[in-house]
């Protein structure tokens, strides 16, 4: 397969089926003062799958989250939900969780009913629904304290806790461990394990080579702005074809594109 060719899951492309994927970008140039930041970036992310996209700092990682959640718009090229373009109606079937998560000036159990409320919740069903999403994050014992004074693990958790509990197809993550120590990292990930068993197809940003070998079902690897490998992470994670990628993960310098 060639590097930038749209990526739809290999087993179901194995047993002769051709998925649609969830969200594709199609041919995506991002331009600022005449740099293109991204260029030419083809990419799916499969429905129900775990796409991981890695690279380098600055190589376009975050960029591309934001322009799949329509945060963004491309200086040319299509973001596509189902394979058509982009609207308001899809953004809300996504939620993206930052990596320094926004906290309101509220109780933690209180930023969850807003975000519920937001999302046109019915009153009635907001609070078993936001007790539920404390309860799954482990988090019930914290539901009235104010949500700011959390730690950095607890605020991610109940990011990705906020964001679930508006039951999104597409759970977008963009460095959701980055400062994070071992035993909340692995909180993070059970919860992403949880909301993949759910059916929620999730598309999640990392440094880390070991949390890719753990979560990812797909890899995208950006090279300075361009897709430098698309496919299946047990392919891509033993057996790079880029350098870039290849030089990444064995720990060397690679510069240039
Ligand atoms: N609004 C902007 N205007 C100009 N340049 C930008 C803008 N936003 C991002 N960039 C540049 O685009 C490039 C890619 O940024 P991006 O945040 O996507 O990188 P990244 O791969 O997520 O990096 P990191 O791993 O460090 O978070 C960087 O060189 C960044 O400086």
């Amino acid at each position: 397969m060639h590097a930038d060719e749209p990526f739809c899951g290999a087993p179901l492309l194995r047993r002769g089926l051709t998925p649609v994927p969830l969200a594709e970008a199609r041919d995506l140039t991002l331009r600022a003062d005449g740099q293109a930041l991204l260029d030419g970036v083809s990419c799916s992310f499969a429905a129900g799958r775990r796409t991981v996209v890695m690279g380098a700092n600055g190589s376009g990682k975050s960029l591309l989250l934001r322009l799949m959640h329509g945060l963004i718009r491309p200086t040319s090229g299509t973001v596509l939900w189902r394979g058509a373009p982009l609207d308001r109606r899809a953004r809300a079937r996504q939620a993206l969780v930052f990596q320094t998560p926004v906290m309101l000036r509220r109780s933690v159990l209180a930023n969850l009913r807003f975000a519920l409320a937001v999302r046109g919740v019915p009153r009635c069903a907001r609070r078993a629904r936001a007790e539920a999403a404390l309860e799954q994050a482990r988090l019930t014992a914290l539901a009235h304290r104010p949500a700011r004074v959390l730690s950095g693990g607890e605020q991610q958790r109940l990011a990705i806790a906020r964001a679930l509990a508006c039951r999104p197809e597409l759970l977008l993550l963009d460095e959701p461990t980055a400062s994070l120590d071992p035993a909340s990292t692995a909180l993070i990930e059970q919860a992403v394990d949880a909301a993949h068993a759910d059916g929620v197809t999730v598309a999640l940003v990392t440094h880390d080579a070991g949390q890719a070998r753990r979560l990812a079902d797909d890899i995208v690897f950006l090279h300075a702005g361009r897709v430098a490998e698309h496919g299946p992470a047990a392919q891509v994670l033993s057996r790079p074809r880029s350098e870039a990628a290849r030089a990444w993960l064995e720990g060397r310098l690679h510069l240039g594109p």
